[in-house]
């Protein structure tokens, strides 16, 4: 298999049985109505030991921690708050009780903090890596989804926070024989790896402080993310390098280059990127502030074919539609090291 997406296609049910849904495959997460006040959001990721942590990378606290981060991003994304979640987790020898319990200590720690409930999951045993799939549901008001469809020419597009400090602090992990981890510089970095912060208040004030707005969050990296926008909206998107704020720009380790790179194809930074109306900016970017979120604008939206390109010192370059792929030669490569 070569790519992630292209037999999803091919599986994709063509009509729903449920006259509630209104949002199936091909977005952050499904959306159902269930009551004439909301709609239900639904979603799942899942974290492979050897994929997406490594004994030598995460603490069983922090896989927990990330495992269901990362799918309250997907409900961030959405404009939604999370509620629940449900736990499947297959458990090869090598993990021992104590090492499940500080897993779900870590999960609880982050579901605590949004008053989320674990309502259940599922346990067996594997002679493969341990892996954790997580489900949440979360809600939002009718109506009040966001989609990646809505940019419009005109938009700006504006990212939460920092890019590329989750490779970077992955990086930090493997390359640093000994890692300083009194260092802040390097703390933050391997915060930004070990427990991202999902954009669950962007996300409503995204959704609530904005008429329109195509959002989606980084999981694979700025210009993948950005190429999925642009695609499913139609439009070119436009990023100025300059004002892109890169988590690694100021630590001795990384150049500027490097910073660049895994700011634009890294992944796993779980900042929310958004295309909005412009004249609708400034408000909302001085409530975001308000709330201690540094919201910045990176670009514009234009008319034309589904394009991402990169301006710099004057010169404009395509951008690569280069992500993460769980597929690829390089990765499957080290899967199966
Ligand atoms: N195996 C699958 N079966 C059915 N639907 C799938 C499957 N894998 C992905 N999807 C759907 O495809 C869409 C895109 O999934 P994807 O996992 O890329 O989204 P994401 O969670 O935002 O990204 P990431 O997994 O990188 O965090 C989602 O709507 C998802 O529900
Ligand atoms: C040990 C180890 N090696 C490599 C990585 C990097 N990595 C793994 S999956 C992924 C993209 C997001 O995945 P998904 O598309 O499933 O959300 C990235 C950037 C890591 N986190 N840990
Ligand atoms: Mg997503
Ligand atoms: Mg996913
Ligand atoms: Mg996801």
């Amino acid at each position: 298999m070569e790519d992630e997406f292209a037999w999803l296609d091919r599986v994709s049910p063509r009509r729903f049985f449920q006259p509630n849904v209104t949002e199936g495959i091909g977005d952050d997460a499904a959306i159902y109505q269930t009551s004439p006040k909301f709609e239900d959001i639904l979603c799942v990721d899942t974290l492979v030991e050897g994929i997406h942590f490594a004994r030598e990378t995460m603490l069983p606290t922090d896989i927990g921690y990330k495992a269901l981060a990362v799918n309250i991003s997907d409900v961030a994304a959405m404009g939604g708050s999370p509620l629940y979640y449900i736990v499947s987790a297959a458990v090869p020898a090598t993990w021992t009780e104590d090492d499940l319990i500080m897993i779900y200590r870590g999960m609880r720690e982050l579901g605590d903090s949004y008053e989320m409930d674990l309502l259940g999951g599922d346990t067996v045993s594997t002679d493969g890596p341990l892996v954790l799939s997580v489900t949440v549901v979360g809600r939002t008001e009718k109506g009040k989804y966001l989609t990646r469809r809505d940019a419009e020419a005109g938009d700006v597009l504006v990212i939460t926070g920092p890019l590329g400090g989750s490779a970077a602090g992955l990086h930090l992990l493997w390359n640093q024989g000994e890692l300083d981890f009194e260092d802040e510089a390097n703390r933050t970095l391997l915060q930004y790896h070990q427990r991202p912060d999902p954009q669950v208040i962007a996300g409503r004030m995204f959704a609530h402080e904005t008429s329109r707005a195509a959002v989606n969050d980084i999981s694979d990296g700025l210009a993948s993310e950005a190429w999925e926008i642009a695609e499913a909206s139609e439009v070119s998107l436009h990023i100025d390098q300059d004002v892109l704020p890169l988590a690694a720009k100021w630590h001795p380790q990384f150049s500027d280059e490097q910073a660049l790179q895994h700011a634009l194809f890294g992944g796993e930074d779980f900042q929310l990127l958004a295309a909005l109306p412009a004249d609708e900016w400034p408000a909302l970017e001085k409530q975001l502030q308000t709330e201690g979120i540094p919201a910045l604008k990176i670009g514009t939206v234009q008319a034309g074919d589904p394009a991402v390109t990169l301006h710099a010192e004057g010169e404009q370059v395509p951008l690569l539609k280069k992500g993460y792929n769980h597929f690829s030669a390089e990765n499957q490569r080290k899967g199966s090291e």
